[in-house]
């Protein structure tokens, strides 16, 4: 029989999150796939998403959810989990849906699987790929029966449209409890920044301590600028303060696929290496030839960043000029 996979949908800008999208299709695939909306726009959003994949769609528009954080999404899910049992809840990791599986999971004591980069049925078993560092990758599974939880990293999946598809729509009656609006979202604030979304962009320029000093940084912005792609770092210039949180990549920053990297004054440690290896062309700019970037560079420039990047910024422009 097909599995229900239940997906949690964002809503972002009053549509649907990409990142939801993708893993709705994804579910799609895997079985009968079942989204939850939740907010003042779920009405809104709810009819679009059979086109991607989903065959119901829970909704409550309610405008709580977009006030208080999480908890009020946990319990709405509690419940439809006491009514239903589907096989899986497949979610995408974003701030707000970790927290929620985790509590779901720690609620009803469901296995919880996250940093999935594909999933499968193998017969009654799931088998989810998880990357273990470096070229490694555990397949993992849920052991008991019952509902697990998966949660997949961004852009594991592609958006997929299914044609003609009409999901069937059932509002939910749920009685909020004020007991769990108990944590208020005060003011969203949008970090101003010029270019792609460094998750959209398909040109990533990233630098590293290798730069020396925040003043160097701006080093990776212009070449980012130049080349019309965003600009990114690693953890220890984040966590140095030359830059907000929102530029890194790794395993606890961001995970990026675009067409080209260029990694600058970056080691490769392999935190770092998790958020970025799948990019389809990597290139380095490092003074140590041995540093372990180059081990996953298609092209490999021993210098320093700091000659290099300037000939390189000068060196687009000239060529920008003459086409
Ligand atoms: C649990 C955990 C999670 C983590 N998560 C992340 C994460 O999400 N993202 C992340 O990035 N890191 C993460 N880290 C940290 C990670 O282990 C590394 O410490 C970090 O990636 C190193 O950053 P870096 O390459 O900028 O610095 P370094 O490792 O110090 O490397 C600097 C590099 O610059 C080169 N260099 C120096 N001067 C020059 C120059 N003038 N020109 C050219 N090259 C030069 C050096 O040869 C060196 O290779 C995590 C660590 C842990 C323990």
């Amino acid at each position: 029989m097909a599995k229900t996979i239940w997906v949690l949908v964002e809503i972002e800008d009053g549509r649907p999150a990409r990142s939801s999208l993708e893993v709705l299709s994804k579910a799609a695939h895997l079985g009968r796939a079942e989204a939850i909306v939740l907010g003042s726009a779920a009405a809104t959003v709810a009819p679009s998403l059979g086109e991607f994949g989903a065959e119901k769609v829970y909704v409550h528009a309610d405008p709580t959810y977009d006030t208080y954080l999480t908890l009020p999404a946990v319990d709405t899910l509690s419940d439809l989990l006491q009514r239903q049992q589907p096989d899986l809840l497949l979610f995408p990791t974003t701030y707000d849906v970790r927290d929620i599986a985790a509590r779901l999971s720690a609620r009803h004591n469901l296995g919880l699987i996250t940093d999935a980069t594909d999933l499968r049925y193998e017969g009654e078993r799931l088998e989810v790929t998880v990357p273990w560092g470096g070229e490694n990758v555990v397949v993992a599974t849920h052991p008991y029966q019952g509902t697990g939880i998966v949660l997949a990293r961004p852009k594991a999946f592609s958006v997929e449209r299914f044609e003609g598809r009409q999901a069937e729509i059932e509002q939910l009656s749920v009685t909020l409890r004020p007991e769990s609006q108990q944590m208020k979202i005060l003011d969203r604030v949008e970090v101003q920044s010029e270019g792609p979304a460094l998750e959209d962009a398909s040109i990533i320029v990233s630098g590293g301590r290798g730069l020396g000093k925040p003043e160097n940084y701006h080093l990776v912005e212009e070449l980012a600028a130049v080349l019309g792609g965003a600009p990114g770092a690693t953890r220890a210039i984040v966590d140095a303060g030359w830059l907000p949180y929102s530029y890194q990549i790794g395993q606890t920053g961001k995970t990026v696929k675009p067409t080209l990297y260029i990694a600058c004054g970056i080691s490769g440690a392999i935190q770092h290496l998790a958020g970025m290896k799948g990019s389809k062309y990597i290139i380095a700019i490092n003074k140590d030839e041995h540093a372990p970037i180059f081990s996953v560079a298609d092209l490999g420039i021993v210098g320093d960043v700091l000659t290099v990047l300037p000939q390189l910024i000068e060196e687009v422009k000239r060529r920008k000029a003459q086409l």
